[in-house]
């Protein structure tokens, strides 16, 4: 089933359109992973699906029904955004009070359960003030889990955790991704944390939903290259093109070329540098990955 639909989505602030004619599916238990440089319109698109902020034009549908005027759906939603409007006085303890209260959530020991999984249980009766960033978006996490609901949202949720928070928290949504069938979407311009995760990606681009694949059918197109990273960019593209009438390759930076043609040898284009006065800092086969796969198509 579909629990997201996003249809011809298009959203301006002023006159100016953050988000253009979107479409977008998310589907039953699946962690969609969205991502997109800072200003591609994530946080905008997000704020549209839970109805923070009106659409200009288009439709948003919840399990396969209009979420217009369907306020129940926000119960069977958990979302974490950077604005969660805790109160800076109260607990970590408290704050989730004031949730559960609004959310009728009347299951003993809730908030417990839920400051233990997010690894805040020693930090429960902290003022949300006192709170460093890390923690601030475990409570949020904690927030957006607290009543079970079928499809959590999350924007940038790694921001800001140490490492071991990363891994902790990833760990936690594959689990309650697999164990309970909870559909995941979460946004990031963190391209390696989405791959690990997420079955599907979209990729928004200024405001444009310009890719949304499975995971392996965009790694199954990733290609094989040479990756040399030299002295001299220039130097080295003109013998790559006049000695080794090589094509297809691409200057990454002032440092870094990619080279897919890998039949040439690779001493003779070591030997060929060296006597044009090129230095090789490195070389070796690399295979392409997400990260490359996303600079293609933003750059284009
Ligand atoms: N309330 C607002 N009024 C006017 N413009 C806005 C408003 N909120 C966002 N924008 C603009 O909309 C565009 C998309 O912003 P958005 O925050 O959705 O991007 P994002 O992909 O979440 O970025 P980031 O990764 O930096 O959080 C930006 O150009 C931003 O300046």
């Amino acid at each position: 089933m579909e629990i997201l639909s996003v249809k011809n989505l298009t959203k301006k602030y002023g006159n100016i359109e953050v988000l253009k004619n979107v479409n977008m599916h998310i589907q039953e238990g699946e962690i969609y992973g969205l991502i997109g440089k800072n200003g591609a319109g994530k946080t905008t698109l997000i704020k549209t699906i839970l109805g923070l902020t009106e659409i200009t034009d288009g439709e948003i549908c919840f399990w396969e029904k209009s979420g217009k005027n369907n306020l129940r759906i926000y119960n069977r939603i958990g979302a974490s955004l950077d604005f969660q409007g805790f109160y800076p006085e109260l607990s970590a303890y408290e704050n989730l009070k004031v949730f559960a209260n609004i959310r009728g959530i009347t299951k003993k020991n809730a908030i417990d359960e839920v400051l233990e999984k997010v690894g805040l249980i020693s930090q429960r009766d902290k003022k949300y003030k006192q709170f460093s960033l890390g923690m601030k978006k475990r409570l949020g996490l904690a927030n957006a889990i607290m009543h079970e609901p079928e499809f959590i949202i999350l924007d940038e949720p790694t921001n800001g955790l140490d490492p071991i928070g990363i891994a902790d928290f990833r760990k936690y949504l594959m689990k309650i991704s697999k164990e309970e069938q909870t559909t995941i979407m979460i946004s990031s311009h963190l391209l390696s944390e989405v791959s690990i995760m997420a079955d599907r990606i979209g990729i928004l681009n200024n405001g444009v939903l310009i890719v949304e694949k499975p995971i392996e059918e965009i790694q199954k197109s990733n290609r094989k290259y040479l990756k040399i990273s030299v002295t001299n960019v220039e130097l080295t593209c003109g013998v790559l093109e006049e000695i080794f009438k090589v094509e297809d390759y691409e200057v990454i930076d002032r440092e870094q070329i990619y080279i897919y043609e890998l039949q040439m040898d690779k001493k003779e284009l070591s030997k060929e540098l060296a006597k044009h006065g090129v230095g090789i800092m490195e070389m070796k086969i690399e295979e392409e990955n997400l990260e490359d796969y996303f600079r293609k198509l933003v750059e284009n």
